[in-house]
């Protein structure tokens, strides 16, 4: 079906070209007010259509040790039993997400904070894996975003960003990867819009040398990926984010870039930023 036909005479019109900015923000930079604040700036500056998802896992391992809970990553993901739900709840439901609305809303930006509850917008399932029980866990379905309510939202001119819990239709909220949310909704929203997922973190992009600023890879594919994976470049949290990455190009996203969030204003200025994914080189 071509771009410009409407679906059904109930539901939105498909958004012809128009662009849509999905971006999402790491713990680090939420961690660091400074950084924050700056990433925000240039985030109201960028024109068009915009999503902002934020994670903010090392805020909530900070606030649970301070409860006394102890936090448990198993392969990236948090094990979330009913203490530890409570405690992302909070964290990033309520301080961290109505903090940026806050900050966004001061840069004139009309931001609606959201979990994947709110709207029934990100529905997940329980992550179920054999050998490990991560508790309130949830891994969202292909086709369990409905494009069409979020496009509404966007339209009459709300910023939506979302934190990283999802539920499941039958009342429980589900703590998810802020990654896996941005990829989803960016595979979604991209049979609207020309949309470009962009992962926004402490460093300059994938690294050659993590610990060489100037190492910078401009842009990975799938084979260079394969051969940075076995060479150990890339490990640990960059692994599930390049996997949601390709995931994304391989699913109609546009472009997936993945940089330092003090660098977000160079794309205004159509200067060069962070690692470009592509599927092939
Ligand atoms: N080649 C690489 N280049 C840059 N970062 C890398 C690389 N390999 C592993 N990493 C690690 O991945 C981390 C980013 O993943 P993660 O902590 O999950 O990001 P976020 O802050 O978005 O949650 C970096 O802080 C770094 O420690
Ligand atoms: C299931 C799971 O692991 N959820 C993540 C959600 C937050 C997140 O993704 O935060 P960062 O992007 O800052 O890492 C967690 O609780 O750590």
């Amino acid at each position: 079906m071509d771009k410009t036909d409407t679906v059904s005479e109930n539901s939105v019109t498909l958004q012809e070209n128009k662009s849509l900015y999905i971006i999402k923000i790491g713990g680090n930079v939420i961690d660091n007010s400074e950084n924050l604040y700056r990433f925000l700036k240039d985030f109201e500056g960028l024109d068009g259509f915009k999503i902002l998802v934020h994670g903010g896992g090392k805020v909530a391992t900070q606030i649970a040790e301070e409860l006394g809970i102890e936090a448990k990553m198993v392969d990236g993901r948090r094990i979330t039993d009913i203490e530890t739900l409570r405690v992302v709840t909070m964290v990033y439901g309520g301080l961290i997400n109505k903090n940026i609305v806050a900050q966004l809303q001061r840069f004139g930006n009309n931001a609606i904070g959201l979990t994947g509850a709110d709207g029934n917008f990100i529905r997940a399932k329980k992550r179920l894996v054999k050998t490990i029980d991560y508790g309130f866990v949830g891994d969202i379905d292909k086709d369990s975003i409905n494009p069409e309510n979020i496009s509404r939202l966007i339209k009459a001119g709300f910023t939506p960003v979302f934190c990283a819990l999802t539920h499941d239709g039958e009342g429980q909220l589900l703590n998810t990867n802020a990654d896996t949310i941005a990829s989803a909704l960016a595979v979604s929203l991209s049979s609207l819009y020309k949309t470009t997922l962009i992962y926004c973190f402490e460093k300059k992009g994938v690294l050659q040398d993590i610990n060489d600023e100037e190492s910078l890879i401009r842009e990975i594919d799938t084979i260079r990926y394969e051969e940075l994976k076995a060479q150990h470049i890339i490990h640990s949290g960059m692994l599930p984010k390049l996997d949601n990455a390709f995931t994304a190009i391989s699913c109609g996203v546009k472009a997936v870039i993945i940089g330092k969030s003090d660098d977000l204003g160079q794309l205004k200025e159509n200067k060069p930023f962070g690692t470009r994914l592509s599927k092939n080189a």
